[in-house]
């Protein structure tokens, strides 16, 4: 695998075995002596180094935690979170026509999205920095997610969300955890821009995804798939699939194997393609990987009714688009309707998923009709949020209810 640097000589502004890194110019910082996002010379993003990488045998315990030793402290503000489902999908597996086919749920997490295993590092390192007030942008995931450790923690937030564009379940959650809850005439895009310069100001802490930490948490996602498949099936998988809008998680998944190929864990012919998908809409990273372009260009006018990846603006693409290159993956669009019946799809397999998550089903059926993956693969979708969470998508996806009287010969007349 063609590698971004993962030095580990330790620089002088380690704290602890533990320093920020920009991708773009290299420069070192302390990860706790100030607040800060991108980098101060380039502004490039940041990411989070360590001086030595552990191997699978050096993680115990459980969920996010149990992979302390490749985060920066030893535990977090804990709901908890992780220890998610690796479901076996026969039917579908069947269908799709691949050798094997997982679907790892991270809708299963205690505010039903992998946004969890974000916040329960970024949290922890809010309250290491001593700052007041935890603030994000979001369609939806990330305000319950942030609302919820926020609660937790005891600390103040605030979300800004893309107004009459956020799925029911999710303002609910971000309404009843305590958050102050922001409606802005914009998209997502234009919720994260207003937020950073909130951030910038000094006025919250941002908990997005440009947040280097953030990603720590959620590079667990993969550590755990890879140990739960490996012990499965007696090897890794050969791709692993999943829905792309911040880009946050396809920069996880590329980090995660960095630094399991360093750690001696990975052979660079473990290391599974990673496979992003986004709606036809809403596609830059797709548009950038299909025109071979070192950078996204940001769509202005975004439009899916899977809102949770309804994002012109990829911040994490610089981290993610190497990502996609270096391991041999892709990236495809599909429509809403794939996305539709790959909900239904799952939904019929007792998985019960918001269609965002379904998109890395749609996607990889897609890139399996077109020869792109072969029959022969073994595969992971990964489903990033639970059906609950847009109860709207769900109704509609599935079937009406049907009146009946109250009256058992009349309900056996009417079921024929
Ligand atoms: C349910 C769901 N799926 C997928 C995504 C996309 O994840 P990422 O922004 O890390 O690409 C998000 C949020 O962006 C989400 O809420
Ligand atoms: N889907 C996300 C969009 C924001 O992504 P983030 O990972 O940068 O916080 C959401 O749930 O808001």
């Amino acid at each position: 695998m063609a590698q971004l640097e993962l030095s580990t000589r330790v620089p002088e502004a380690a704290d602890d075995g533990v320093w920020l890194a920009c991708i773009e110019c290299g420069a070192t910082l302390a990860p706790f002596a100030a607040v800060v996002y991108t980098c101060p010379e380039c502004d490039g993003l940041l990411e989070v180094r360590y001086d030595r990488y552990p191997t699978f045998e050096e993680f115990s315990g459980r969920g996010v935690w149990r992979y302390a030793a490749a985060l920066p402290f030893e535990a977090g503000v804990s709901l908890p979170e992780g220890d998610t489902p690796l479901h076996e999908v026969p039917r579908l597996r069947e269908d799709v026509g691949v050798r094997t086919l997982r679907v790892k749920h991270e809708g299963m997490n205690p505010t039903g999205s992998f946004k969890d295993r974000g916040m329960t590092v970024g949290v922890r390192v809010a309250r290491e920095l001593g700052v007041e007030r935890l603030a994000c942008a979001s369609t939806g995931n990330t305000s319950a997610a942030l609302a919820a450790y926020g609660a937790r923690a005891g600390m103040e937030t605030l979300v800004l969300l893309p107004a009459g564009k956020v799925a029911a379940g999710k303002i609910a959650q971000a309404s009843l955890h305590g958050a102050r809850i922001l409606e802005v005439d914009g998209n997502f895009d234009d919720c994260l821009e207003v937020v950073q310069a909130l951030a910038e100001r000094g006025e919250a802490y941002l908990l997005n995804s440009l947040n280097p930490f953030r990603l720590e948490g959620q590079k667990t996602i993969f550590f755990e798939l890879l140990e739960g498949f490996h012990a499965d099936e007696g090897r890794y998988p050969d791709r692993i699939v999943l829905p792309a809008g911040n880009a946050g998680n396809t920069a996880a998944l590329y980090k995660a194997l960095r630094e399991l190929v360093r750690a001696g864990s990975l052979t660079d012919d473990d290391v599974p393609k990673i496979t992003a998908v986004q709606a036809e809409g809403s596609a830059p990273l797709v548009e950038a990987i299909e025109e071979g372009r070192e950078a996204v260009e940001r769509w202005d006018d975004v439009q899916t009714r899977a809102t949770a990846i309804r994002i012109g603006y990829p911040v994490n693409a610089p981290k993610a688009l190497p990502g996609i290159r270096a391991t041999g993956g892709t990236a495809v669009a599909v429509t809403d309707g794939a996305i539709t019946d790959a909900q239904r799809d799952l939904a019929r397999e007792g998985v019960g998923v918001e269609p965002a998550s379904a998109a890395s089903v749609a996607g990889l059926r897609k890139l399996r009709e077109s020869g792109v993956v072969d029959a022969d693969e073994d595969v992971v979708c990964l489903t990033t949020g639970h059906l609950l969470k847009d109860p709207d998508a769900a109704a509609a996806a599935g079937t009406e209810p049907e009146p009946v009287p109250n009256d058992a010969d009349a309900v056996l007349d009417h079921l024929g």
